[in-house]
């Protein structure tokens, strides 16, 4: 026992086979011959039935512990039924360099009992700097190569294959054709919607070959898979595309075809699909590779979707805006999609859909400290004891307040507003209306570029002044309380207890229809400190224990 513990080092399977070879290294998982192992693991007890069959040993240093499998568990890696039984998708935070994809590496098989889907991201801030190549490439750069963010962007995945070992041949083609369409662009000087797409895609598409790579070098079968390759279809609106349908039945008639015909771990791309009718490459908006997540686990029926982060969980509040936020053990499908609606960056807002309509669990976890126990998220949970879950802030919204100039009546003229809305493709955050007038907020996430929010801006007022008076506020925030809605009043009396101490007016209020939100309209330069107050008045004082009591989550994954 000793010496398989002392050549493993770490927790991590090693798979046997009656005919394979002692392969290279026994620092990760490895398949050996039976011979090889009786020879080298001496002291592990083998049970008699398992002589001749294929055997998995975990070797835990930490536990000095050995366990012995045999094939019948081993079935889903050694070429037979086991069924996929979770998504785990890493963030481009947790993907960011070559000692974090070995650190997720040893997390994934820290799970031997898993047979994951593998989702990733573009390693660390490749997308942002993807994004300015291009619009660099679109202005004023002539040549390719001069533009710093490429350089970053190859330098960060060369040295990525050499620190994990691996040949550079992997990525070589994707970094030419990445160059290539930057010297177009800048020929062009366009860089559409559409060739933004394609430009972004790179990323995903080398950290999956990367990852792959790596995982078949350290002796665990694994196969990349572009999600715009296998059935992730998708609607025509770049930067923004929606999946359709039938992305569910042909990713996992993919992934499971070729799981029974030839097991190997899955490392499929986040973030990217096809359009439909275009069939070019489509991204599912800032932070999709949650939705790509959700949809295979909607898709594959998995037991659990997992999205592993750099915090622990969904938190009280934005870390970036107060520090002393706290883990929220358990929330609903619903208030999670509310929570991602409303701005928290940590979900994508239409990740929860697919997990909703499949009633899949989703975990989120940290990958920086994996035993901290995360956010579970139900279709359901005990809210008769709930009062406010998360506080979140968006900020640099535009506001309206429109006034009817005719006497259409309440019908005809919110009919009227919305249906200019339609027409020009905007979305609606939060409404208040009353007889003749109506407030509402606009969303402004679905846009990647400044210049756009203003010119649809001045649509929007050219196009309601023809029934109405316009007054723009810009500069505005919205104050989300996620929580129990039923106890509205409750948490109404606190928020302005707290907006009168610091002498905060709210300019508009709306409580949504989903029972788990009321939202508040404050000033840009204000929003932030309302947070922090709201937070110690909601989570730090007497009323915490209240908030706390549904309890934590235990530390279990
Ligand atoms: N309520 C919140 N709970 C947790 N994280 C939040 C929240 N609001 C904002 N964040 C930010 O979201 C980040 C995680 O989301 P994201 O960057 O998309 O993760 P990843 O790239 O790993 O998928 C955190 O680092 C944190 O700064
Ligand atoms: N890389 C994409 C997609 C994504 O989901 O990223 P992350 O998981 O790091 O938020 C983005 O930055 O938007």
């Amino acid at each position: 026992m000793a010496t398989a513990t002392h050549l493993c080092g770490i927790k991590t399977p090693i798979y046997f086979s009656k005919s394979n070879r002692l392969s290279q290294s026994l620092c990760s998982p490895a398949r050996l011959s039976f011979e090889s192992l009786t020879e080298l693991c001496g002291a592990i007890r083998i049970p008699a039935q398992s002589r001749g069959r294929g055997l998995k040993v975990v070797c835990d240093a930490r536990k000095n512990d050995v366990m012995v499998q045999t094939e019948s568990k081993i079935q889903g890696l050694e070429g037979s039924t086991n069924k996929l039984s979770c998504v785990m998708k890493f963030g481009g935070s947790s993907v960011a360099s070559a000692d974090r994809m070995k650190e997720v590496a040893e997390l994934i098989l820290s799970f031997p009992e898993e047979n994951p889907v593998i989702v990733l991201s573009a390693m660390g801030k490749t997308t942002n700097k993807l994004i300015l190549a291009g619009e660099k490439a679109a202005s004023c750069v002539s040549d390719a190569s001069e533009i710093d963010e490429l350089s970053f962007v190859k330098e960060l995945h060369h040295r990525a294959v050499d620190e994990l070992g691996l040949d550079r041949s992997i990525i070589t083609d994707h970094l030419e054709n990445l160059e290539r369409l930057l010297n177009g662009i800048s020929a062009l000087k366009e860089l559409t919607p559409r060739s933004r797409d394609y430009l972004v895609s790179f990323g995903e598409c080398m950290s999956t070959r990367i990852f792959a790579a790596y995982l078949n070098e350290i002796g665990v079968k694994a196969r990349q898979y572009d999600a715009f390759d296998i059935g992730f279809i998708t609607t025509d609106d770049f930067n923004n595309a929606d999946i359709l349908e039938e992305t569910y039945s042909a990713v996992a008639n993919r992934l499971y075809g070729d799981w029974i015909s030839d097991p190997a771990i899955p490392i499929v791309t986040g973030f990217l699909g096809k359009g439909l009718r275009t069939c070019a490459v489509t991204t599912l908006g800032r932070g999709g590779s949650d939705l790509t997540a959700t949809t295979i686990g909607k898709g594959l029926g998995l037991r659990e979707i997992q999205v592993w982060k750099d915090v622990d969980g969904v938190l009280t509040c934005d870390p970036n805006i107060y520090t002393g936020a706290e883990p929220v053990p358990y929330l609903t499908f619903d208030e999670a999609a509310e929570l991602a609606y409303f701005g928290a960056q940590v979900l994508h807002p239409q990740s929860m859909r697919p997990a909703r309509e499949g009633d899949i669990p989703v975990r989120v976890k940290n990958s920086y400290n994996r035993n901290a126990p995360g956010t579970l998220i139900t279709k359901s949970r005990d809210m008769s004891k709930a009062i406010l879950t998360s506080i979140v802030l968006k900020r640099n919204v535009t506001m309206l307040d429109i006034v009817s100039t005719r006497m259409l009546g309440q019908f005809g003229f919110l009919a009227k507003v919305f249906s200019t809305f339609e027409d020009l493709g905007i979305s609606v955050d939060v409404v208040a209306t009353s007889e003749v007038s109506i407030s509402l907020t606009l969303d402004p996430s679905k846009l990647w570029s400044r210049e756009l929010i203003q010119q649809e801006l001045d649509n929007v007022v050219e196009e309601l002044e023809k029934i109405a008076k316009v007054k723009l506020l810009q500069h505005r925030s919205i104050i989300s309380l996620i929580g129990n809605v039923q106890r509205s009043s409750l948490i109404l009396e606190k928020v302005f207890q707290v907006f009168r101490k610091n002498g905060v007016n709210v300019q508009m209020i709306s409580q949504g229809a989903s029972k788990v939100n009321i939202s508040l309209i404050v000033n840009d330069n204000e929003s932030e400190k309302c947070v922090r107050a709201l937070h110690e008045a909601f989570f730090e004082s007497d009323l915490a224990d209240l908030v706390y009591e549904n309890g934590r989550l235990p530390n279990k994954c």
